[in-house]
């Protein structure tokens, strides 16, 4: 039984059910009994209608659950319960209880759907008739849907929306739209309001690391069906923005920062597309086998107990530079926290660096197990040198996370960083790629499709936490 119920109740009544009168009871803890079962209003009811002299209670229940009030763990389903209240003013008072306590939930009645029909196997659209929509229909969810149509749109959309007409908006795509409507909301000069609207995201994209982060972090598996549950319930949680600059450009990362092996792999692999998930592994083990290592430098203000990493360093020059940045905008330009720590460094090569806000890069990659959604630090995984053979059994220990334990590998905890790329060891007129939340954020001489525009020069990069700025949805034990 829910602890929170008394029991006390707050309705009680007989009704007809498959024909048969029986007692039905609401209860000031949220629950709603009659014989043969027992549902949680929060837990297990989405929403309710009233069609003739029945209401139909739309639910989710665990399948193969149990009679009364307890799962067993099994997938989710959904399922309508009918009941019929024997007289009018019955019916009036059933509508009136049930809607108290579903609007006393806090949910979400108005949602602005982001899909991206070009995500992942193509399969948005779908995912979202299939399993996101019923469920929105179930809980009365009213929804505005738009689909993005070419890259940043979902970006421009964010910048311009009415949030004041809006519960939420939800991304049915990869981490890319979200990221997307993260940088538009940032972007607006009421930014610090509108950042506080709640952003979900239904996993249907090649990478789908937040969702994933999301429902791992109670247990739940990566389904759009779990996701969309999450995001009906109306929980949310607090998520550390990472401002990445760069003079007066800026980028907001909610998700993970890499250079060097990692986003090599990341970006080169998308001309092997064709082969689908399977591109990546493959890629990996091209690049394993001809390693690039690259010079350069990290500087990093180390979170409490990580303070021993690195080299010490004095960094007045660079606090200077990063504050003189932060003029004259309308829009966020980052936190502005005092850096006096910010005091030690890591000279390269290097085979990889990666920063990282959340758990997982994506639904098979543990990148930063100890991640923690708004704890204000990024979790940064350095490996500056490593066999060959030992870098392919750290990689394949990726989806379990096992690499951070590995001797190849620093793994700590930041609260600022700084990024000084330089060329690769073996050529110094070729340089590398900087990945931010999976999109090219700088390229620099002679690496993969360096001929295109990108926002930041592959040069100095500042990045910065900001703690629990942004709000997701998010499921709850
Ligand atoms: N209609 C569109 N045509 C082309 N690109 C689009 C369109 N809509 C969105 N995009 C771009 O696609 C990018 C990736 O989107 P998303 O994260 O949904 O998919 P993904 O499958 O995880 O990513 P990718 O396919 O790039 O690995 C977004 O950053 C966005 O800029």
């Amino acid at each position: 039984m829910d602890p929170k119920d008394t029991g006390a109740p707050v309705l009680s009544d007989r009704v007809q059910i498959n024909g048969i009168v029986v007692p039905l009871t609401l209860t000031a803890g949220g629950q709603l009994r009659w014989p043969d079962r027992c549902l949680s209003i929060e837990k297990d009811v989405l929403g309710f209608v009233v069609e003739g002299s029945r209401i139909k209670i739309k639910a989710v229940i665990e399948s193969g659950a149990g009679i009364c009030c307890a799962g067993d763990g099994g997938a989710p389903l959904r399922k309508t319960f009918t009941f019929e209240p024997l007289s009018e003013d019955s019916l009036r008072l059933w509508n009136q209880r049930l809607q108290a306590v579903l609007d006393s939930l806090g949910r979400p009645k108005k949602l602005f759907v982001l899909l991206n029909p070009y995500g992942g196997k193509r399969s948005a659209s779908k995912i979202f008739l299939d399993d996101v929509k019923p469920l929105l229909d179930d809980a009365n969810i009213h929804y505005t849907l738009q689909e993005t149509k070419y890259r940043l749109h979902a970006k421009e959309v964010a910048h311009s929306l009415d949030l004041l007409s809006y519960d939420g908006v939800l991304c049915v795509s990869g981490d890319g739209i979200l990221v997307e409507v993260v940088n538009g909301l940032l972007e607006r000069e009421d930014w610090s309001s509108a950042i506080k609207m709640p952003l979900g995201v239904i996993p249907a994209g090649t990478s789908n690391g937040m969702a994933k982060s999301l429902l791992d972090s109670v247990g739940e598996s990566c389904t759009a069906f779990n996701a969309t549950l999450a995001i009906i319930r109306g929980h949310t949680r607090s998520l550390d923005v990472a401002t990445v600059s760069q003079g007066q450009k800026r980028f907001f990362s909610v998700l993970m920062l890499a250079w060097g092996l990692v986003a090599d792999i990341d970006i080169e692999s998308e001309k092997y597309r064709w082969m689908g998930s399977a591109r990546m592994d493959f890629y990996a083990i091209q690049r394993i086998f001809c390693l690039r290592r690259y010079h350069g430098c990290i500087k990093f203000l180390a979170a409490p107990g990580y303070e021993n990493f690195g080299e010490p360093l004095e960094l007045e020059g660079e606090i200077n530079e990063l504050n003189s940045n932060r003029v004259q905008q309308n829009c966020y330009c980052g936190p502005a926290f005092d850096m006096k720590g910010f005091n030690r460094k890591i000279e390269g090569p290097f085979v990889s660096i990666w920063l990282h806000n959340v758990p997982w890069g994506g639904e098979n990659v543990l990148a930063a197990p100890d991640a923690k959604f708004a704890d204000g630090y990024l979790d940064l995984v350095v490996m500056k040198d490593c066999s060959k053979l030992s870098l392919l059994a750290l990689m394949s220990d990726l989806n379990k996370g096992g690499h951070v334990r590995s001797p190849h590998v620093l793994y700590l905890k930041v609260k600022a960083f700084v990024l000084e790329p330089g060329p690769r060891s073996d050529d110094p007129n070729k340089e590398g790629i900087i990945d931010a939340d999976g999109e090219v954020l700088a390229r620099g001489r002679g690496a993969y499709k360096s001929e295109q525009r990108t926002l930041m020069a592959y040069d100095k990069l500042h990045i910065e936490v900001d703690q629990g700025l942004a709000t997701v949805f998010s499921p709850v034990c």
